[in-house]
């Protein structure tokens, strides 16, 4: 199912929390919403779900205004940030939950569970109680839960983040095969931007309850719309100059621009983007952070003294105070 999300806002008092949100999100694809803590991204889920109403706004899934539906009828299912199970019903009466509501018979339920556990790789959990399960475990019950009614809709809120990093990166994989088997459409809300980078079609990055962009990963990445976002999305060296006719002149060289370029933009590129020549020279190495294979320097240009961020994989770590030029390939370099 395809939802569309269109100019939904909502305050809690006199706090705007969500401002004139839209966005849509094609049948089948996973998107995730990106933001810091306190930005909206729950409120957002909720109205979706329909657990709280948006002050203004409407909230289509494919094709029908849902915005007044109650959520028992949206069809929509909901894993939460921590799994709330039932403590005294094993993981097969949590799974079958829902459709005991839905009135579904004995032997259709044992089948559904049946192909969720194995769906969700916990096969012969289905007499254990919460208590006697890992957290990985009770997160993987709480999505087989929030499947089990075959909802057109999945949304998940920050759901792997009480995991470790190795599990997180499993369950986040997990999700992708889940999405792609079943066709799902899927919104996933995180504030961890290389969760949403791995998981996502597409990224609704927001803010202080606005929306910032939305794109494909890659996009949001090489060519934010803005400096914000581009921070937001990872470190950055910005490169600024002037601009005469249609030519920026920067440090690192000039660089053809559309006419009627806005004079205050700026040259983004990555720190992995730019490459060190030991062989040349103009550019010292500040400092350097090695972290597992990667090595992260600030290096300073000797005639500007700015400062570069340069993330390189090698063995070969750099000291500080070596002397080396930088390379900053032309196609890596994107216009703000
Ligand atoms: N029921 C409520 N009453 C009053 N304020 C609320 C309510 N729910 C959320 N808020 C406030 O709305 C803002 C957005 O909250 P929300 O939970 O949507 O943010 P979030 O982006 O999901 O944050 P986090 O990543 O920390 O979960 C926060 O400032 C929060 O304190």
């Amino acid at each position: 199912m395809n939802i569309e999300i269109k100019n939904i806002s909502k305050k809690f008092g006199e706090t705007k929390v969500v401002e004139d949100i839209s966005f849509k999100v094609e049948k089948g694809d996973l998107l995730s919403i990106l933001g810091e803590s306190g930005a909206g991204k729950t409120t957002i889920l909720r109205i979706i779900a329909g657990t709280i109403k948006a002050d203004s706004g409407s909230i289509i899934i494919d094709g029908k205004d849902v915005t007044n539906i109650s959520p028992d009828k949206r069809n929509i299912g909901y894993v939460f940030q921590t799994p709330l199970l039932f403590p005294h019903m094993n993981v097969e009466a949590n799974i079958c939950f829902s459709l005991e509501i839905r009135k579904w018979t004995k032997e259709k339920m044992k089948e559904r569970t049946k192909e969720l556990l194995e769906l969700l790789h916990i096969e012969g959990l289905e007499k254990r109680m919460p208590s006697e399960i890992s957290g990985g475990q009770k997160q993987r019950v709480a999505i087989a839960r929030a499947l089990a009614f075959n909802p057109r809709v999945l949304l998940m809120d920050e759901p792997f983040s009480s995991l470790d990093p190795r599990l997180r990166e499993e369950m986040g994989a997990l999700i992708k095969k889940i999405q792609e088997k079943l066709k799902i459409t899927i919104i996933f809300v995180t504030h961890d931007r290389d969760e949403s980078m791995a998981l996502s079609k597409e990224i609704l990055l927001i803010s202080k309850g606005k929306k910032l962009q939305k794109d494909s990963p890659k996009n949001i990445y090489y060519s934010p719309k803005t400096k914000e976002v581009a921070k937001y999305m990872g470190d950055c060296n910005f490169i600024s100059g002037i601009l005469s006719d249609n030519l920026f002149k920067t440090e690192i060289g000039e660089f053809k621009v559309p006419k009627n370029t806005n004079s205050n933009f700026v040259l983004l590129i990555r720190p992995h983007q730019i490459k060190i020549d030991e062989t040349r020279s103009g550019y010292l190495i500040e400092s350097c952070k090695v972290i597992g294979k990667k090595a992260l320097y600030m290096v300073n240009s000797k005639k500007t003294q700015k400062t570069f961020l340069v993330e390189e994989f090698s063995n070969n770590i750099l000291q500080t105070g070596v002397e080396v030029g930088l390379i900053f390939p032309k196609h890596s370099i994107h216009y703000i």
